[in-house]
């Protein structure tokens, strides 16, 4: 089942000259998709547009069947559209339990019911990125960056996304380090949350992603499966290129 489809999504910051032009995407449940692509090919302003920090210039999305507004972002994280952003954003004096704690949905009277919450979204995390566990009580400004990373992806999760957009999860990091923070996505896809990854390490996200999508000024110009791809990568780069692969 689709959970994610776009259809002729334009983006950008003009409606004279979109940067992301007439897109169609869909994204079925669990599905990892490494959404790649040169510099400034819109990769970003997808992601942004889709969590609703940026007002579409047209098209649609849907998500898990109903029609998502425009630049509305309480409405993508509601609808299940949770966005990792490059920057990571966390509240660097706040503490990595302090920083889950605080995406937890509000609104709960119940003090008791508050604290369980919290300490469940806490567990929930610590499956995925068991090595946060000693680092609970540590600010997240004095987190290494990849552990700085899963505090931002574990945070993303609390709010139990349907689609996870996950820009640049690579930014800052040493090879390494993502290598070992991309096979959790795995983990997250087999719970049950599709995953958007935009990355510049085209042959680590393939390695991870189900389907590879390859964006160039704005268009789709190659998408298959990352299997594929990862076999050929001569073909995802002409497609970089601006080639003439074969679109499947
Ligand atoms: N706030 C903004 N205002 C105007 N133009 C912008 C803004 N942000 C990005 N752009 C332009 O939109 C185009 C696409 O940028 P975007 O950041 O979406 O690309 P990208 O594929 O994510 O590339 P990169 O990997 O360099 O981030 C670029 O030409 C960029 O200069």
């Amino acid at each position: 089942m689709s959970i994610l489809q776009c259809r002729g999504l334009s983006a950008g910051y003009a409606p004279s000259s979109p940067v992301v032009r007439g897109l169609d995407l869909s994204i079925g449940e669990g599905e990892i998709v490494a959404l790649l692509g040169p510099n400034g090919a819109g990769k970003t302003t997808l992601l942004t547009t889709l969590a609703g920090l940026l007002p579409r210039l047209g098209g649609q999305v849907e998500v898990a069947g109903t029609a998502l507004p425009s630049g509305n972002a309480r409405a993508a994280v509601r609808a299940g559209l949770v966005l990792v952003a490059d920057d990571r954003a966390l509240f660097r004096k706040l503490s990595t339990e302090q920083n889950l704690a605080l995406a937890v949905a509000g609104g709960r009277w119940n003090p008791a019911a508050a604290r369980a919450a919290r300490r469940s979204a806490v567990d929930g995390v610590l499956q995925f990125f068991p090595s946060l566990k000693p680092r609970l009580k540590v600010a997240a400004g004095q987190l290494s960056g990849g552990e700085q990373q899963m505090l931002a992806i574990g945070r993303a999760l609390v709010q139990k996304p349907k689609v996870l957009l996950i820009d640049e999860l690579s930014m800052g990091l040493a090879p390494v380090i993502v290598e070992s923070i991309l096979p959790v996505l795995r983990d997250v896809a087999a719970a049950g949350t599709s995953v958007i990854l935009v990355e510049q390490h085209v042959r680590m996200a393939l390695q991870v992603a189900d389907r590879g999508v390859v964006l160039t000024h704005g268009e789709v110009v190659l998408s298959d499966e990352a299997a594929t791809l990862s076999a050929d990568l001569g073909r995802v780069e002409r497609a970089y290129l601006g080639g003439t692969p074969t679109l499947t």
